[in-house]
């Protein structure tokens, strides 16, 4: 199986091609191209095989000897509309190709609500696999407050994962289930951090990419998934309290532990749950 995995910036992304080399003993690029590596770079983590297609370079780790898993990496910028156009370039490229991807996966850093139910709270340097892809802001502004698009008649804000696939890689990641809230614009306030949890909750992260890669991936049919390490809590802004680094390493060790469940549990045994 193809796996695309959409980051926001180049450094989440190198962390993804990082854990998911982890176990890496082949040659990057080596199957399932959907054309010639045009560049085989050798990182730390091993050799890294890049694919252009338009507007983007997707960054291949090698695989781990003969499976027959791929998982490409794409920093497509940061917000839900960025997230949206690169993945759904990736995704077009590849099913043109003839080699179509069989997961999108949403991945990076990411704000963690430290106050929904007891018991419940993403710590930072912890990682959320999302039960739910959530538009928290997709809506309309009413006199009795914010409506979600939904409720106006159109659209969608919310994308179910596959529910196996998600206990799979969560159990994997040693993560946290819960709900992952893409929003447009970052939190910064006590109020509305309560605001948040109160409409949806079962949130555990939010972050700003997440419905733009599951949007794109459902006008393909492909499934959705999205991981994100908590680098600082939801809330009152406070640079100082971001703990990017230990994020980032957790985001290395959540991708090992994403391509360790891919090869155990293969799309037969989660893509119709
Ligand atoms: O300047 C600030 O106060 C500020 C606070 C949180 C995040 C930012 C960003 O510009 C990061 C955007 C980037 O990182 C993801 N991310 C990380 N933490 C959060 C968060 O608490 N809420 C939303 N997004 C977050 C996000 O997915 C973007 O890719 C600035």
């Amino acid at each position: 199986m193809r796996v695309l995995v959409v980051t926001a910036v180049a450094a989440e992304r190198d962390a993804v091609v990082r854990g998911a080399s982890a176990a890496a003993t082949g040659t990057a690029g080596a199957d399932e191209a959907p054309g010639t590596a045009e560049r085989i770079a050798e990182e730390a983590s091993g050799p890294v095989a890049e694919f252009a297609v338009p507007g983007y370079v997707l960054h291949r780790p090698a695989p781990a000897g003969p499976e027959p898993l791929v998982i490409d990496v794409l920093a497509a910028g940061v917000g839900p509309a960025a997230a949206a156009a690169g993945t759904a370039t990736a995704l077009a490229a590849a099913a043109l190709s003839g080699s179509p991807y069989g997961l999108a996966v949403s991945a990076g850093i990411g704000g963690g609500f430290t106050t929904p139910a007891p018991g419940r709270s993403a710590a930072v340097g912890s990682v959320v696999v999302s039960e739910a892809i959530v538009a928290a802001d997709l809506g309309a502004e009413t006199p009795a407050g914010f409506v979600p698009v939904t409720d106006l008649g159109f659209g969608t804000v919310e994308h179910r994962p596959p529910e196996a696939l998600v206990r799979a890689v969560a159990e994997a990641a040693g993560a946290q289930r819960g709900e992952v809230l893409t929003v447009s614009t970052v939190t910064g306030s006590a109020e509305r951090a309560a605001a948040l949890v109160a409409a949806r909750p079962g949130a555990l992260a939010e972050a700003m990419e997440g419905f733009g890669v599951a949007e794109a991936a459902a006008a393909h049919g492909v499934p959705v998934l999205e991981i994100r390490a908590v680098s600082n809590p939801v809330g009152p802004r406070d640079r100082a309290a971001w703990r990017i680094g230990d994020a980032l390493e957790a985001l290395a060790g959540a991708s090992a532990a994403l391509r360790e469940a891919l090869r155990a549990a293969p799309a037969e045994t989660w893509s119709t749950s």
